[in-house]
């Protein structure tokens, strides 16, 4: 099988510039590989979360090539569009919950939109719930919940679907330092169970949490390769090092 057969995501020298400003991301090319944990670091207005707005389908590159599980996503028709986002999960810093519904309601929210029946909702949204540690907490309001639970409730509306790809943007931004760590291990499971995870972060002491993990670094908007994890194929002994 050849490199690109088996990757999920490709930039072949993605640029974005927004409106008639300098590039923002320049000549950036990089493989993902199904299964792998990758963390996307850099300082602040490196292009961190530009970067994953063009990952997460929210972005249209300004030149290059993007392909997505298998498909050109630059020139795929705008209908085909919803069917790929449901194969991304994304968790903001933000959190971004619907304020005036519940835990349980925020997180039933996909597979409502999915079309899915009430009665096949109820179990794999309090499944989730339960998995983040939030049995008990199904019926509060985002407000009501602490930083640390509100993007418990986000990172299980950003599953539910099971995703392929869960792409984070600076998760740990509005958590203390040790639900930022509960948070990665949650992040580790599901990648354990086959999720590719894609985090940002500019915390260069979170990269250390995940041994196995590839790191991307941005500076002023060009890619570089501490780990090798623009090689194919990943070394784990490079990973690690
Ligand atoms: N919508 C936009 N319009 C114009 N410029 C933008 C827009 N979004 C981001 N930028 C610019 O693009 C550059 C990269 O920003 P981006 O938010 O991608 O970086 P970042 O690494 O995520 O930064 P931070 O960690 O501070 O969020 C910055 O110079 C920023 O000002």
């Amino acid at each position: 099988m050849s490199s690109a057969e088996s990757s999920i995501v490709q930039f072949a020298n993605v640029g974005l510039r927004y409106g008639t400003d300098r590039e923002v991301l320049s000549d950036i090319s990089f493989t993902l590989y199904p299964g792998r944990f990758y963390f996307l670091t850099g300082a602040s207005g490196a292009g961190k979360t530009s970067m994953l707005k063009l990952l997460y389908l929210a972005q249209r590159p300004s030149r290059g090539m993007i392909w997505m599980f298998g498909n050109d996503v630059i020139t795929l028709p705008r209908k085909a569009m919803p069917d790929f986002r449901r194969r991304i999960g994304v968790v903001f810093q933000d959190f971004r919950l619907v304020q005036h519904l519940s835990a349980f309601d925020n997180v039933a929210l996909p597979l409502r939109i999915s079309g899915m029946s009430e009665g096949q909702i109820r179990k794999p949204v309090a499944d989730v719930l339960e998995w983040v540690g939030l049995q008990h907490r199904m019926d509060a309001r985002p407000q009501t919940l602490s930083g640390g639970e509100q993007q418990r409730v986000a990172i299980a509306r950003a599953v539910i679907a099971r995703p392929e790809v869960l792409v984070a943007d600076e998760p740990t931004g509005n958590v203390d330092p040790e639900m930022a760590l509960k948070l990665l291990r949650l992040f580790e499971a599901l990648n354990r169970l086959g999720t590719t995870v894609v985090v940002a972060t500019h915390d260069v002491n979170l990269l250390r949490k995940v041994p196995d993990s590839l790191i991307m670094r941005l500076d002023k908007g060009a890619l570089s390769d501490p780990t090798g994890a623009l090689r194919y194929p990943p070394r784990r002994e490079v990973m690690k090092g």
